[in-house]
């Protein structure tokens, strides 16, 4: 049995990278304001976009971080920065409905999302994803290298240098590879599990579009920074 050990610069590697994910976190926290009171489908919407733009500001500072990610083709990082936003948003949605909270609070964060407008058919796939992330009880160490991962996917759309990001990417599956195994030695077959989160993320992803336009209200308006992320 192969004695699994994270090395010095991976462990420096990861802490940058953890300080910066919870350095860069969104200012107000959307579940208190949800479980506070009941919002208008409108209401809802405009909360979706105000916490979904803050959020792709957030991601942008925290991409700065990851060690070589400067490094790249400038614009390869848009492609990256691009071609992961909608991913980061899922991810971090999921982070933060599988939160610890006072009991029945997460229940009520659940129908209030139920209920904000968005249409039946995309809650069901919505809420399997965050529940099989919540499923996995990840340290914050984990959540910081996924969302990283995740932005160092190489075969987004009008990336260039696929090989530089493959070489990043698979600095950064090594860290949480062994992290895995280091966290999780009951479950050799956890890093596996994870990263197969990664391709429902990407299915759920794919829908994002239909799901913004099936929002049960009139006129859907977005940011001028949304607009340009998520091709509405
Ligand atoms: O604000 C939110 N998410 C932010 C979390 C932090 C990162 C940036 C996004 C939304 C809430 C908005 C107001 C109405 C209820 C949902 N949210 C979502 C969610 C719901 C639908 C779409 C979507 N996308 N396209 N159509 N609908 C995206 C995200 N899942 C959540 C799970 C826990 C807590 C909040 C959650």
């Amino acid at each position: 049995k192969e004695k699994v050990e994270i090395t010095k610069e991976q462990q420096a590697l990861m802490k940058i990278i953890t300080d910066a994910y919870n350095r860069h976190q969104i200012p107000q926290d959307v579940a208190k304001k949800l479980l506070q009171d009941q919002y208008s489908a409108e209401e809802n919407f405009l909360l979706l976009t105000e916490m979904a733009t803050s959020q792709v500001q957030v991601l942008v500072e925290f991409t700065k971080n990851i060690p070589g990610f400067l490094s790249l083709d400038r614009e390869d990082q848009i492609a990256l920065l691009k071609g992961s936003a909608v991913e980061a948003m899922f991810l971090r949605s999921a982070q933060v409905f599988s939160r610890k909270m006072p009991s029945g609070h997460t229940e009520v964060l659940e129908e209030r999302i139920r209920k904000s407008g968005i249409s039946e058919e995309f809650i069901t796939p919505m809420f399997n994803f965050y529940k099989s992330i919540g499923e996995l009880h990840m340290v914050q160490e984990e959540q910081a290298l996924l969302t990283t991962v995740t932005i160092l996917t190489p075969d987004r759309p009008y990336v260039k240098d696929q090989q530089a990001v493959e070489r990043l990417q698979e600095t950064m599956l090594d860290v949480l590879r062994k992290l895995c195994v280091l966290q999780h030695p009951q479950e050799p077959q956890y890093f596996a599990r994870l990263l197969g989160r990664l391709t429902e993320l990407r299915t759920l992803s794919h829908y994002h579009t239909e799901m913004l336009v099936s929002w049960r209200m009139n006129d859907h308006k977005f940011t001028p920074l949304l607009c340009e992320i998520w091709d509405v």
